[in-house]
């Protein structure tokens, strides 16, 4: 179905387009750019525009697919970097010279490889909904292939390399199931009922294992000020954390930061098996100086892929930095479009927005060997003036587990990662009780209380010692100082650059336990 432009607007632009759907995906202009309908008035459709509008005239034509935004799941997925409109980027750089390709590249082109598939079932077999046919393999992952929407009789199963357009499956009652599947972004993929995991995700930062853990299936938040060290964690969690694949969002910040990244994840090998970091992540980026559009669109891509390979019995870890930059995004397309806005400029729906998207986090029971999956989300925030108060970090604060709060004057002390032990909390601690009991310690949990204790009592010390002076101080109070001091310096913090970058839970265990053993 076919319109023309009539407006445009940077990333927003107008079109006749009568019969269109809201949020039907679109290709706008000669060059065929995608967009998204997000307003419809009359005959008259609003779409956002995800790539680079530059040189677009009015009186273009504009063709509605009418079927919306999709992410393509399926095999070929892990160790890719792709934009939020699932193109391959190193692809469109050594094709085009530059992330802004000049023309529409579409995902499709780019996954025309073969992959191996395993058939689980034999000819005249019968299959139910949701069950696992076979599986493709792909740097060392099983990804299954479902039944999702049809029940009957296996007529064909096939063995071997295959492409994606050739189905993998016939049943008898004519249904073809395919390797790929096209998931509508906005929409989760439900794969049975979440589940409650009592198990924590072990990051190898001392600080976040032993006094704020994360949970497999929870959600945590990092909010920071600039510069106060968001990036840095968020890529140590990324490279030592103890899931299965990691989904890297690299939500409107800077090119040159993600890139290092990336450069870095394909020489660091992984701790656990032998392959590269890289092969078991897949990063989603859309940089500072991409359409701002296309962040939501990273976002919801990302989340895609983890709910995908949580269905096939992984643990998934989705970290963005930052969601503060898809809120601005949000303001920003809220505002041309003049809405009513909300809170401090964000349009009013930001709040339901973020939080049905991290309503997606969580565990469930698979079909695959009753396997449990998890997908679980650290998201950083940087909220402006790092003022906690605003509007994108209490929506997230209402929907986490997890609250590390990163201190400026930590940062600027140096001392690394500059989580703040008295405003930030873990929700989840009494849930991974039992966990650390009978894998660390018994007195795992006592340990902590002591130290946070010792911490507590520092601080009020502190205060008092500005007043009396050093000279007025008791000697158990002098003592204390010094103890937490040494908490501070050889325990808490962790340099992510040197050899201590990752302590393993019995490393952390030994290392506090031999501290406060000095007492
Ligand atoms: N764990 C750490 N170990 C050693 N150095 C660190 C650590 N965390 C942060 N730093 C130092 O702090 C600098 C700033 O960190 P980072 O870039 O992560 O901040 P940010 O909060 O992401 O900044 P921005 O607000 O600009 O996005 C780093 O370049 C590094 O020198």
């Amino acid at each position: 179905m076919k319109g023309k432009l009539i407006g445009i607007s940077g990333y927003i632009v107008k079109a006749r387009l009568p019969e269109a759907g809201i949020y039907d995906r679109v290709l706008v202009g000669e060059r065929e750019l995608t967009g998204e309908i997000i307003k419809i008035s009359g005959e008259d459709v609003i779409i956002q525009v995800y790539e680079d509008t530059r040189g677009l005239g009015t009186g273009e034509k504009v063709e509605s697919l009418k079927k919306p935004l999709t992410s393509f799941l399926g095999p070929g997925l892990m160790g890719n970097i792709f934009d939020g409109l699932q193109r391959p980027l190193e692809k469109i750089v050594e094709e085009e010279g530059s992330f802004f390709a000049g023309k529409a590249v579409h995902h499709f082109d780019q996954l025309k490889q073969k992959f191996t598939f395993t058939p689980l079932k034999n000819e005249g077999d019968s299959v139910y909904v949701g069950e696992a046919l076979g599986y493709f393999s792909d740097k060392g992952f099983k990804h299954y292939v479902f039944a999702d929407t049809a029940e009957g009789k296996v007529k064909e199963i096939t063995e071997g390399e295959f492409l994606p357009e050739s189905p993998v499956v016939k049943l008898e009652d004519g249904t073809d199931i395919y390797s790929y599947s096209q998931q509508p972004v906005r929409i989760p993929l439900v794969s049975g009922d979440k589940q409650i995991l009592k198990e924590p995700i072990i990051t190898g930062q001392r600080v976040i294992d032993f006094f704020f853990p994360l949970m497999k299936g929870g959600v945590s938040i990092i909010p920071g000020g600039f510069g106060t060290g968001k990036t840095v964690l968020e890529q140590s969690i990324a490279k030592y954390a103890d899931v299965d694949i990691v989904l890297y969002v690299g939500c409107g910040e800077r090119g040159n930061e993600i890139a290092e990244m990336i450069e870095e994840f394909t020489t660091i090998k992984d701790e656990r098996e032998d392959r590269l970091l890289r092969d078991r992540t897949v990063f989603v980026v859309n940089t500072s100086n991409m359409p701002v559009a296309a962040r939501e669109s990273s976002i919801y891509m990302a989340v895609c892929a983890g709910e995908y390979y949580r269905r096939m019995g992984y643990h998934v870890l989705l970290l963005a930095d930052s969601i503060s930059r898809w809120a601005e995004a949000l303001k920003e397309i809220s505002s041309s479009l003049e809405e009513m806005p909300g809170e401090e400029g964000y349009p009013t729906y930001m709040s339901s927005r973020i939080a049905s998207y991290v309503e997606r986090a969580g565990a469930v029971k698979t079909a695959v060997e009753k396997k449990t999956g998890s997908l679980s989300m650290v998201l950083s925030v940087s909220p402006p003036g790092a003022d906690f108060a605003e509007p994108v970090t209490q929506t997230l604060l209402q929907n986490s587990g997890v609250f590390l709060m990163l201190d400026r004057e930590l940062a600027y002390a140096r001392h690394y990662p500059a989580i703040n032990w008295t405003q930030s909390y873990s929700n989840y601690r009494e849930d991974l009780e039992d966990y650390y009991r009978q894998n660390v310690a018994e007195d795992w949990q006592n340990l902590r209380r002591e130290c946070l204790q010792i911490l507590k009592q520092e601080q009020e010390l502190m205060e008092i010692r500005q007043i009396v002076g050093d000279e007025g101080m008791k000697e158990e109070d002098k003592e204390i100082i010094q103890l937490a001091d040494k908490i501070k310096t050889e325990f808490l913090m962790q340099d992510a650059f040197s050899e201590d970058a990752y302590s393993t839970l019995q490393e952390t265990y030994e290392k506090i336990k031999g501290i406060l053993g000095e007492r």
